[in-house]
């Protein structure tokens, strides 16, 4: 099992931000995390790379059960791309190095790269579809390259995890495109990282990810496979809002229908 969540409860300062979560990620499975600003998701990240622990219930990850097991070597084996490491990053460094720099977990270039890293840094530059910018600086790069090179760094320490944290966030939609096919790319390599895919968008949500967790409120809404979870009925009482989904291109349109107030 990649992910073993069980009767999970978070609770900080007297409020309950998590409550009796139940998860199970298989592995060869992708999963997209949907859920409202709030609703619980980066706690739940948080608490899959061992930055925080369960108040209640048990949490097991890449078969691992927390407690048993030395989080800093877990943490070696799940990457974790997330907007705010975009602004940690030196902006000085090339594309290549900043690659390089996956396979040592570390923000700077430290250690000499060998011929082996260099072929693997090029490959997943490639991969990504970021040739061009092999040899420029970081700073020069658009958002859409930014995640794109840090999606080929995050994936040069060979994870076994992968997070995606609302990797489309400041794209525009043609880059948002780009980025989310280097994403189907990735998931169809031998030996792909399971990948969790989290958004607010589920016209993000590409054909590969089988499944979907949606978090409300700090509970599971409901998970599954995502064709299962992305129709009219169930998206109108999860977002507790009146709304149409359209399927098209084997994705799923969410289109809201007057004004939505949420409930946070
Ligand atoms: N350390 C903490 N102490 C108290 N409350 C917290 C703490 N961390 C998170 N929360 C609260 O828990 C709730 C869930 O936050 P979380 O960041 O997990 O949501 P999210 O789904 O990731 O939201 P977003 O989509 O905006 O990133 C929020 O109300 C937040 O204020």
């Amino acid at each position: 099992m990649v992910i073993h969540i069980d009767q999970v409860s978070w609770v900080r300062d007297g409020s309950t931000i998590l409550q009796d979560v139940s998860w199970k990620v298989e592995p060869g499975e992708h999963w997209c995390i949907v859920g409202l600003n709030g609703s619980g998701k980066t706690t739940l990240l948080n608490m899959i790379n061992g930055y925080i622990w369960p108040t209640k219930g048990s949490v097991s990850v890449l078969g691992h059960k927390f407690g048993e097991y030395d989080l800093r070597e877990l943490r070696k084996s799940i990457g974790w791309v997330s907007s705010s490491l975009q602004q940690r990053l030196y902006g000085g460094e090339t594309a290549l190095n900043t690659v390089l720099s996956g396979k040592y977990a570390t923000i700077g270039l430290y250690d000499k790269p060998d011929a082996a890293d260099l072929e693997q840094a090029n490959d997943l530059l490639r991969l990504l579809g970021c040739e061009k910018l092999t040899n420029r600086t970081y700073n020069t790069f658009s958002q859409g390259e930014r995640q794109r090179v840090l999606i080929a760094r995050a994936l040069m320490a060979a994870p076994k995890l992968l997070i995606l944290d609302e990797p489309c966030t400041g794209l525009d939609v043609f880059a948002r495109e780009l980025l989310l096919r280097m994403v189907e790319r990735i998931a169809q390599q031998p030996n792909a990282p399971t990948l969790l895919f989290v958004t607010h968008h589920i016209e993000e949500i590409m054909p590969v990810f089988t499944k979907t967790l949606l978090v409300k409120q700090g509970e599971i809404f409901d998970a599954g496979p995502t064709q299962d979870m992305l129709n009219t009925e169930l998206m109108s009482r999860f977002f507790d809002a009146p709304l149409e989904v359209e399927r098209r291109n084997e994705r799923a349109w969410l289109h809201p229908l007057g004004v939505i107030e949420t409930n946070v």
